[in-house]
Formats: structure tokens, sequence, C-alpha cells
């Protein structure tokens, strides 16, 4: 198993209290898994990639452990965290493209990054250039500005560069939002190559858009306010999602297959409860269909199937 995470609680301290991102989040992602993390803006995706790296100065460890490969990620210990970054686990934040040094040529960049940890540039070109190559693009990239490629290079060279020292995991966050359509397809195919190549070992792809997953990912994590709702592989969360806010979530994508019935839940009224202060109980039951006095209490992430757990005691009983 690569990733193991236990009750992980994250919060952020604001003036107005404490908003709570992530609640409680207990999952694992197996060795070669591509996971897609999936749910509506806020729900707490970027805080769960964020904090299994970095935490900004926000952010707070509130509880709960990770375990990357047996052993435990002090995650929230800033400098004890730093020898892990980009050797065991790596991210490729949101905008990452926008935000490369527009001053540097990519390969200096590269030098420069590498150098920091401690690795030598010269041992590491041939399969830096390897690499470049594999993904499309030329070596001659690495003398070339950022400014100078597309954004979908951009983003290529941004997954070389993050998977250089062949993390462990890799989390992907929005990698192929403000992409066309064939740069996206790029990107994904990328995604998919690296970690059969062995480059990553397994991935957190955190996105809006479930039709990137649907192309991409083993498994689907779906997040509401600050909880998990459901994870399974790919194919049951598209065709058989049991939670019924998964279900809503499907329901706008019937171009990949979801069967009609289920639309009508798209039009579920009401919106994600604040996270400053949030509901007790099962966050989803204001704008559930099936929420009856048990959702008072908040649902256990159970394994309803192998493979396949969800929080909702409408389904677990
Ligand atoms: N630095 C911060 N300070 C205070 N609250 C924050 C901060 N960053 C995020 N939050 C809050 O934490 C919650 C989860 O945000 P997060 O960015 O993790 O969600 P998300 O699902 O990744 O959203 P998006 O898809 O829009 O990126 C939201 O309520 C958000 O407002």
């Amino acid at each position: 198993m690569s990733l193991q995470v236990d009750d992980l609680r994250v919060h952020y301290h604001t003036m107005r209290g404490s908003v709570r991102a992530l609640d409680g989040a207990s999952f694992r992602i197996d060795d070669g898994e591509i996971m897609g993390l999936a749910g509506e803006s806020g729900c707490g995706k970027t805080t769960l990639g964020k904090s299994l790296i970095r935490f900004d100065s926000r952010m707070r460890h509130v509880g709960g452990k990770v375990q990357l490969d047996g052993r435990e990620l002090p995650i929230g210990d800033d400098k004890a965290m730093r020898k892990h970054r980009f050797k065991d686990v790596s991210l490729i934040p949101q905008y990452a493209m926008s935000a490369m040094n527009p001053t540097r040529k990519i390969g200096r960049m590269v030098r420069e990054l590498l150098e920091s940890r401690g690795e030598s540039f010269e041992e590491i070109r041939p399969e830096l250039e390897r690499r470049v190559e594999l993904v499309g693009l030329s070596t001659d990239v690495l003398e070339r500005y950022p400014i100078e490629l597309s954004g979908g290079m951009k983003q290529r060279m941004v997954l070389v560069l993050s998977t250089l020292l062949d993390p462990s995991l890799l989390i992907g966050d929005e990698v192929t939002s403000a992409l066309d359509v064939s740069s996206q397809k790029a990107v994904a195919r990328a995604l998919v190559e690296f970690r059969d190549r062995g480059f990553v070992r397994s991935m957190i792809v955190v996105t809006h858009d479930i039709s990137v997953l649907y192309q991409i990912a083993d498994t689907i994590m779906v997040m509401y306010a600050g909880h998990l709702a459901e994870k399974a592989s790919t194919d049951t969360i598209i065709e058989q999602p049991l939670h019924p806010y998964t279900k809503m979530l499907i329901g706008a994508l019937p171009e990949v297959g979801v069967r009609y019935e289920e639309r009508q839940l798209e039009g579920i009224p009401g919106r994600p409860p604040s996270l400053l202060d949030p509901p007790t109980g099962c966050r989803f039951r204001d704008r559930c269909p099936l929420a009856h006095d048990k959702c008072i209490e908040t649902p256990p992430f159970v394994e309803v199937a192998p493979n396949h757990q969800v929080a909702c005691w409408a389904v677990i009983g």
C-alpha cells in the first residue's frame, strides 16, 4: 500500500474562527493507483492535497496521521517534511505553469531546484532529457524561457520537473484545467505514462472535471463539505454510485453514460454549508432526498463492497 490516511483533520485559523476544511478523512491509495479527487469548489480537495506536502501559514494539523509506504509522514512539521518533498511526495499546485519564474531559462530552473535538494544536475540531465522527449517536447525547451512555451507544453514540463526524483506520491491539483482539449489529453496521457513507467508510484489527481478522471483515474474519491462521501473504482463511481451526492455530481455528466433518471438529482436546491460552523452529522443532509433522523449523526466511511467506501446512512443502514 502506498498511502494510508487516518482520521486526518486540517483546519484554517481565520479571524472569524476555524474553517473545518478537512474533518476526519480516512482512506488508502494502493501502489500504482491513480486516484481522482472530485467535489464542488470549496469542499476541501486542495486542502487535502496540500496537507500531504506543505501547510500554508493558516493551516493547522488538528489530528490524524499519514503514512507513505509504511512510514509516517510528519505532515504538520514544515522542517521535517523538507526531506520528503520532491523525493517522496511531490505536488503540482494549481496554476503551477503560470508560477514558473519568467526570468529563468527552464534548464537553469531545473538545475537550481535539483541543487537546492543536494542533487547533481549533470548526473540527472540524461534522464531529464529522456523524460522531456517522452512527454513530446524537444530538449531545446531547456534553453527556453517559460513564456516561450504554450500552456500545455508548460504543464508537461512541470510534470517532468515534479517527478524527476521518482517520488512515491504525486499530487496534481487541477493540472488539466485551463488547457484546450488536445493539450488536456496530452497531459492526461503523460500522467498515466509516468505511472506506468514507475516514475511515480501513485497519484492523487484533484479536479472539478470528472470527465478527465474518467480517462485516467483508477479510482475516484468524492468529497463534500470537508468530509469524504464515497470512494470506489472509476467505473463504479460513474456507473453505480451509491452516495446521493455522488449521484448528483455524476448526473451533470450525461456524456459519460449516466442513466437519465438520475439527472433530476442535478436540481437539488441549496448550497454546501459554511465550514466555519458546519452542522453536526452528515453535511449533505439539508440537500439530500434520502435524509432521515439518523443523519444528525456523522456517518462513518464504511467499506460496503471490496474497495468501495461510502459515508451515507441510507446506504450503510
Ligand atoms: N488560506 C485559507 N484560509 C481560510 N480558509 C481557507 C483557506 N484556503 C481554503 N480555505 C477554505 O477551506 C475550504 C476548502 O477549500 P479548498 O481550497 O480546499 O477547496 P477545493 O475543493 O479545493 O476548492 P476549489 O475546487 O475551488 O479549489 C473552503 O471553505 C475554503 O474557503
